[in-house]
């Protein structure tokens, strides 16, 4: 469930006539979500998101706020926070930080076609080509200084092989990033899974969910989105995927000579960041809803896949249309 705060018809008709949206005609909550609760809302306009951040006040909400709207500005499929009528997008309601959105179409795809794929790969190019030139700051929560210190909260759990292999690993990810050139840099999403994207039929509906968006790394973001949309059941990449996914973004972005060489080593620290963090729910921090934590060891048999494989050749890049 994702409704932790339940809202009455009446707080969210009062709360809509700050904005110039229309009035209300229906409130749902939404079932999805695992960290704040999720509304929609309908009103006699159009259709909208009202996300509740159970969180409570958080200094990172405006910056989340501040890229939505520079993506939205920049034509990126994103909702842009809906602004009220003196131009504020954050609000407060039932006692916590308030977020209105336009409602976007589609549904999470689970097993995304090459056109998704492409679609995808398209629109994060897009992204990371804009996204070098905001100029709000995040340092990346989940980069390598985070994997190094918070390995030691999981270590007690894992047997002795996993242990090496993890230590081994973040090693491994030291010295190669250590004595690389740096990587371009910008905002990225920073979990752009399958379940933050609306895709409808083929069409990118919408990237959502941009909470743990930050600054950094923008091959990060790349390494993420293609070990979640083009790895079989087993670990595997799917060359077809693989490549539409990255023809795409290559079509917008190409990789840098540093990033081109780096790759095969982003895809096992990306791997390895979900692997942790995903141990980390079950053993250090459950979530404190009854909600089933995602399985750590799908992210250790990608890692292990990838370490055994290496990466497949990254296609040339190929200008756009
Ligand atoms: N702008 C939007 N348009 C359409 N649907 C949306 C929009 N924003 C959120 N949703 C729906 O609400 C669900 C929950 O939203 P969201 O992912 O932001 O919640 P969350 O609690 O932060 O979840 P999690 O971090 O687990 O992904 C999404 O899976 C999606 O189905
Ligand atoms: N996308 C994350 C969960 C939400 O942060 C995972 O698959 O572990």
């Amino acid at each position: 469930m994702a409704v932790f705060t339940p809202l009455t018809e009446t707080q969210v008709a009062s709360f809509l006539e700050r904005f110039d949206v229309g009035a209300l005609r229906a409130l749902e909550g939404v079932p999805s979500g695992t960290e704040n609760s999720t509304f929609f809302v309908t009103t006699d306009r159009d259709r909208f998101v009202l996300t509740l951040f159970e969180q409570g006040e958080s200094d990172e909400l405006p910056f989340f706020v501040a890229l939505l709207d520079y993506l939205a500005e920049h034509r990126l499929p994103v909702p842009g926070p809906v602004h009220d009528r003196d131009g504020v997008a954050l609000q407060q309601l039932a006692e916590r930080p308030a977020l209105l959105f336009p409602r976007l179409p589609g549904r999470h795809p689970e097993a995304p076609t090459l056109a998704q794929c492409h679609a995808l790969g398209d629109a994060l190019g897009r992204m990371h080509k804009v996204s070098q030139r905001f100029e709000g700051q995040r340092p990346n929560p989940r980069d390598l200084h985070w994997l190094a210190s918070a390995q030691h909260k999981v270590m007690s759990y894992l047997a002795a092989d996993d242990q090496r292999l993890m230590g081994d690993e973040i090693d491994a990810y030291q010295v190669a990033f250590g004595d690389a050139s740096p990587l371009p840099q910008g905002a990225i999403h920073g979990d752009l899974f399958r379940d933050n994207t609306l895709f409808d039929g083929d069409r990118l509906g919408g990237i959502i969910d941009f909470y743990n968006g930050c600054t950094g790394d923008l091959l990060f973001d790349l390494a993420i989105v293609v070990n979640d949309w083009a790895s079989d059941a087993d670990g595997h990449l799917d060359r077809e995927r693989y490549t539409a996914l990255l023809a795409a973004y290559q079509a917008r972005r190409p990789l840098t000579a540093t990033e081109r060489e780096l790759w095969p080593m982003m895809l096992r620290m990306t791997a390895l960041r979900y692997w942790l963090s995903r141990l980390l729910v079950v053993y250090v921090d459950p979530p404190a809803h009854d909600l089933t934590p995602k399985d750590p060891g799908e992210y250790r048999r990608l890692l292990l896949t990838r370490l055994a494989h290496g990466a497949p050749p990254l296609p040339a890049p190929v200008s756009s249309t």
